[in-house]
């Protein structure tokens, strides 16, 4: 019924959407217009095609190098001991680097400064969301059913980042180069504002940073529950050759079946989306054959259901990699698994993300022991939903030391 909802009769996006909607202007992700929507997907899918997210790797590597350092210089400062490290903020502070030089134009230095005005903001933003969305007829009231604008802060940062590019005449290899290159369409119809792109960043990010930096937050824990999985990913990573500044190449961990069981698993278990996706039904449908569901009810497809589901995934509470594996006795029920939603309004930044996670966990895991510290692991046993599925204290602290080279 979830591909029915979000992919056969492609149901608009719900309401809630619009409290995505930014400085009025359509965007990707919270339009819920299919003809705007099809438009800006065809304008930006060249951002995220593999082709160009492989010329892009070069950002991935720099920010994990600098991601391990900074654990590096944690750890020699207490004679390579065990330390304790707050794993959740590292991967947040990652996958924000990261978003922040593909798709800002610049990196906002989180791994070393753990602070920037930017996503400080836009985190910021997000919290009065997800508030919103609970408090709708509040929302109408104080903002007078004005739409919700970027902080001016953001949209000065960017039209900073704009207009130096444009003075310098230079080109950089990044995804607001595509967004940028689209002032010169031949049709006027494809040429983006300033404040659409500035707007799609935004949203880049909103969608980009904590969907990704959660999910490695997950792996992580998920692997420290279950030390024979753990020694599993070791194994594998261990058996490949670690370049000399310390994180693999993409070529190398890209079809590693453990990894990718790993975060598969990850991905089934703690899905981001947890708490359903909202659509609308646009027109009158029948789901299933049997359920009526007249035009204008709200319809949530539920991710969460569909993965913990006994009837698709044996032992569908457990952390099980291996079902993910070429061989396993119950192939994965690739038709119940939705991480990252299915049909036209699927994850634009679904290679991106996988190709970070990859990169991010088999570097980590081969350079680094982790081991619990028992009252974090309970902590973490309290998840939320917050705009995405978190760990309820948005931090856990993991006990790190060196593994050796
Ligand atoms: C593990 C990481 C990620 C997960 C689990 C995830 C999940 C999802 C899901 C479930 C949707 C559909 C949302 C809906 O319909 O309400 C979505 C859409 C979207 N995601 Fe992701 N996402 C991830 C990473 C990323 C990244 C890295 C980016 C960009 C850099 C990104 C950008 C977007 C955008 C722009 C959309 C809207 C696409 C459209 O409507 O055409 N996501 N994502």
């Amino acid at each position: 019924m979830i591909k029915q909802i979000l992919s056969q009769d492609d149901l608009q996006k719900g309401e809630i959407y619009e409290l995505f909607k930014k400085n009025n202007v359509e965007s990707l992700f919270s339009t819920r217009d299919k003809k705007v929507h099809k438009h800006l997907r065809r304008l930006i899918s060249p951002a995220f095609s593999v082709k160009y997210l492989n010329s892009l790797e070069g950002f991935f590597h720099d920010t994990l190098k600098a991601m391990i350092h900074k654990v590096d210089t944690q750890l020699q400062a207490n004679n390579n001991q065990p330390t304790a490290i707050d794993t959740w903020k590292m991967w947040q502070s990652l996958a924000l680097d990261i978003i922040g030089t593909t798709a800002f134009g610049q990196s906002f230095n989180m791994i070393e400064n753990e602070s920037h005005p930017v996503p400080d903001t836009i985190s910021w933003e997000m919290r009065h969301s997800s508030w919103a969305a609970n408090h709708p007829f509040l929302v109408k009231l104080l903002t007078l059913g004005r739409p919700l604008r970027s902080n001016p802060l953001i949209t000065e940062f960017m039209m900073n980042v704009i207009r130096e590019r444009s003075e310098s005449g230079t080109r950089r290899n990044d995804i607001l180069q595509i967004l940028l290159d689209t002032k010169d369409a031949s049709d006027p119809n494809d040429r983006l504002s300033d404040i659409s792109i500035i707007t799609e960043t935004i949203l880049f990010l909103i969608a980009g940073s904590e969907t990704t930096s959660n999910t490695m937050g997950f792996a992580i824990l998920e692997l420290l529950r279950n030390p024979s999985a753990l020694k599993c990913l070791q194994a594998e990573v261990d058996g490949l050759e670690l370049p000399d500044d310390g994180v693999f190449r993409h070529d190398q961990v890209k079809s590693l079946p453990y990894l990718n069981a790993v975060i598969n698993e990850t991905l089934r278990l703690d899905a981001i989306a947890a708490s359903g996706i909202e659509r609308i039904a646009d027109r009158d449908v029948v789901l299933g054959g049997t359920i009526f569901v007249p035009k204008g009810t709200m319809v949530i497809a539920n991710v969460y259901d569909a993965h913990l589901n006994e009837k698709y995934w044996p032992n569908a509470s457990k952390f099980e990699p291996e079902r993910w594996l070429p061989g396993a006795p119950v192939p994965p029920a690739n038709d119940a698994f939705f991480p990252f939603s299915t049909g036209s309004r699927d994850c634009i930044g679904k290679a991106f993300a996988r190709k970070e996670m990859q990169l991010g966990i088999a570097s980590f895991i081969r350079r680094f022991n982790i081991e619990p510290i028992a009252e974090e692991m309970e902590d973490a046993k309290q998840v939320r939903h917050f705009v995405t599925l978190t760990v309820a204290k948005n931090k856990t602290m993991v006990m790190i030391s060196p593994r050796q080279q």
